[in-house]
């Protein structure tokens, strides 16, 4: 039996198959590459293929015996999913109907999936929970949100048996350091302010300093790459032991601002940088914060790498060496 990681050359998709694979699974990593790396596959069998083509799905079906399957492949930059919409719609929905529709035809009924905190739009209160009113305000979180109900139909009329996880800020690095966070372009903030230490960036500019937030810049809830991986393992073993299908959130309930990512930044790395105080970024929420209780009493999950300063400093490790 093998466990499928569809879009596990990716940042969080190659974490995940690394904990696996030292757990003893056997790995199939399938990723067109568009912006995942080959060299983040260390672990297991690799092939380049793409969820669009059912064919190409389905020669990893034949040739391995799936027992279930890790769901990370999705376009997940926010912003571009307000212009170019159909991109995110085809991929993120209609090609994950594609794999359904694969494992639905070889009796695989085991699905982990990232979903994101952006389902929940603007939320109503902090820290989020998992029942809250899901209200995307970009196609990005509504591609997510469709998919998280496709499940729920495929749930009730073919027995899909699945653990929805609903990540907020994904950050750090492998604390062996062998993989590590590098996207084309980069937007997430963490490896920016590092990019800017390095003296790859002129300057790091802080979206928005008049939010209703204790120092004006935005509050998200930055979560350790690998207590995200282990999560998922967790999730493997819920559904291995046949239980019912669930929505999870994956945050540390601790909110840190932009500005203080850049103080800590500063802090960890010993670099000086300029910090250049700009507008707002279309579309952000002041205050992102995710309650976990359910995962951490449902799961057994223990997040243990939650500090800022850890997260920064193990993503500055890859940083400094990063070979992709
Ligand atoms: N990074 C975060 O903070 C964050 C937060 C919430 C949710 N998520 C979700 O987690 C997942 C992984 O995020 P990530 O940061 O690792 O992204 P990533 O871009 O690094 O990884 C996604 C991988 O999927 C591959 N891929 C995309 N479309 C494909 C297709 N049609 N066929 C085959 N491969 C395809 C890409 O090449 C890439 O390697 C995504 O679904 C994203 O929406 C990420
Ligand atoms: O150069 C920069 C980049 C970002 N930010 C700010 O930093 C915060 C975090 O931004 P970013 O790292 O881009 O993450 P998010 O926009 O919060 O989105 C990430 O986290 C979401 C969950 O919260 C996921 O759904 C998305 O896929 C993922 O990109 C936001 O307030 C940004 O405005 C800056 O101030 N300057």
């Amino acid at each position: 039996m093998a466990v499928l990681v569809c879009g596990g050359a990716g940042y969080i998709g190659s974490h995940v198959n690394k904990q696996l694979y030292k757990e003893g699974y056997e790995t199939v990593v399938f990723d067109n590459l568009i912006y995942g790396h080959w060299e983040a596959v260390k672990w297991g069998h690799f092939i380049q293929g793409d969820l669009k083509n059912l064919d190409e799905i389905e020669a990893v079906f034949k040739e391995y015996n799936i027992e279930a399957v890790f769901h990370f492949a999705a376009f997940a930059y926010v912003g571009e999913s307000v212009v170019k919409p159909e991109k995110y719609y085809y991929n993120n929905v209609t090609n994950t109907l594609n794999l359904l529709h694969v494992m639905k035809k070889y009796g695989c009924n085991k699905l982990i999936f990232s979903s994101t905190c952006a389902t929940y739009g603007e939320p109503e209160r902090v820290p989020i929970t998992e029942e809250m009113k899901q209200n995307p305000i970009n196609p990005y979180g509504a591609s997510k949100l469709m998919v998280e109900r496709i499940f729920q139909d495929y749930n009730k009329a073919y027995g899909l048996k699945f653990v929805v996880f609903r990540y907020f800020n994904a950050a750090g690095a492998d604390p062996e350091g062998e993989i590590g966070e590098s996207h084309t372009p980069e937007t997430h903030l963490i490896p920016l302010v590092l990019d800017a230490a390095s003296g790859k960036r002129r300057d790091i500019k802080v979206f928005g300093t008049d939010y209703a937030t204790p120092d004006g810049s935005c509050i998200r809830d930055y979560i350790h790459v690998y207590d995200l991986a282990t999560a998922h393992l967790l999730a493997l073993h819920y559904l291995e032991e046949g239980k019912e299908s669930n929505f999870f959130n994956l945050g540390n309930a601790l909110g840190t601002s932009v500005l203080e990512v850049v103080k800590t930044v500063k802090k960890v790395t010993g670099r000086d940088f300029t910090v250049t105080l700009a507008e707002r970024r279309a579309g952000d929420p002041a205050r992102l914060v995710g309650s976990s209780e359910k995962a951490q009493k449902m799961l057994g999950w223990k997040p243990i790498y939650g500090d800022i300063d850890i997260i920064v400093e193990h993503a500055w490790k890859w940083h400094e060496k990063a070979e992709y």
